[in-house]
């Protein structure tokens, strides 16, 4: 790749467990070749490169909420394990470069993430619960429904990368909202917020599901001077107001 440059953001991979599941020798390739494409990138022109990791990494995480020190409870042969295992190689080979060639790196786990221009059809729970809503279709809730996620609205999300970077510390930091629900929690949200008609129906989950997620963003706060702004009540009505423009449906038309 012919090009010079001072910073690296390395986000290459898909983000969506449909999408990842859907080719997984791909992702891992991502994970794996790309990142050390990246990396001799960084080392040729002398750039810093940050790595977007994943909360992913604690996989299904027996410490609650996660701190950076904590290292995992991860399937290394599960069909998640191509983004899981896929990000902690990165990892590994971004402290392997660091310290063998003083590469200046800076990795970031970011915790489930949502905004206005997300793919519609990405498949993970806040797009779909807000085109379903929209659309007047059931929520889909997969089992159990008490499993937990702690979501961070895309422009606090960007503001802790860049402070990352511009920052002089390696990380790994954890950039999320500790604010946490149950999936149930989030379609109920949802159905007051865009929807009260349609219904929520419990669906099958899919195998390694994380039981519970909450970044303890202390880290971040104390190192990089960041948290989180936008509260999920907040970022959902944003997000709607986008996926009703693309699907053209404005609202009131099933209200
Ligand atoms: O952002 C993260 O930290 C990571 O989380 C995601 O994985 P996951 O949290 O499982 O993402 P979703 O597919 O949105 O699922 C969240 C929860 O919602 C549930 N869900 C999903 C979709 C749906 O229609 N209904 C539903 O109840 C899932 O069972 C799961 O418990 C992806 O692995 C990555 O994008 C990312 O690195």
């Amino acid at each position: 790749l012919l090009v010079e440059v001072d910073q690296i953001y390395h986000l290459a991979c898909p983000a969506s467990p449909i999408f990842y599941k859907y080719n997984p020798v791909k992702t891992i390739k991502t994970n794996v070749i790309g990142t050390l494409n990246m990396l001799g990138l960084a080392k040729r022109v002398g750039a810093r490169i940050l790595l977007t990791s994943t909360s992913e990494v604690y996989g299904d995480p027996l410490q609650h909420p996660q701190t950076e020190e904590y290292w995992g409870n991860v399937n290394p042969i599960g069909v998640r394990s191509c983004y899981d295992e896929g990000k902690r190689v990165a990892e590994t080979l971004m402290f392997d470069y660091h310290r063998q060639h003083g590469i200046e790196i800076r990795i970031a786990r970011i915790f489930n993430t949502y905004g206005p221009r997300m793919n519609i059809d990405d498949g993970r729970v806040v797009s779909n619960f807000i085109a379903q809503a929209i659309r007047g279709e059931s929520l889909t809730v997969q089992a159990p429904g008490t499993q937990t996620r702690s979501f961070c609205y895309v422009s606090d999300m960007v503001d802790g990368l860049i402070r990352l970077m511009e920052g002089e510390n390696t990380g790994p930091i954890n950039i999320g909202n500790p604010g946490e629900f149950t999936m149930m929690e989030l379609a109920e949200t949802v159905k007051e917020l865009i929807n009260p008609d349609v219904a929520v129906t419990i669906v099958d989950n899919t195998p390694d599901d994380p039981r519970q997620r909450k970044p303890d963003i202390t880290k971040a706060n104390d190192l990089l001077g960041w948290e989180p702004k936008v509260i999920l009540r907040d970022g959902l009505p944003l997000m709607e107001e986008d996926f009703r423009q693309r699907l053209a449906v404005p609202k009131n038309q099933f209200q």
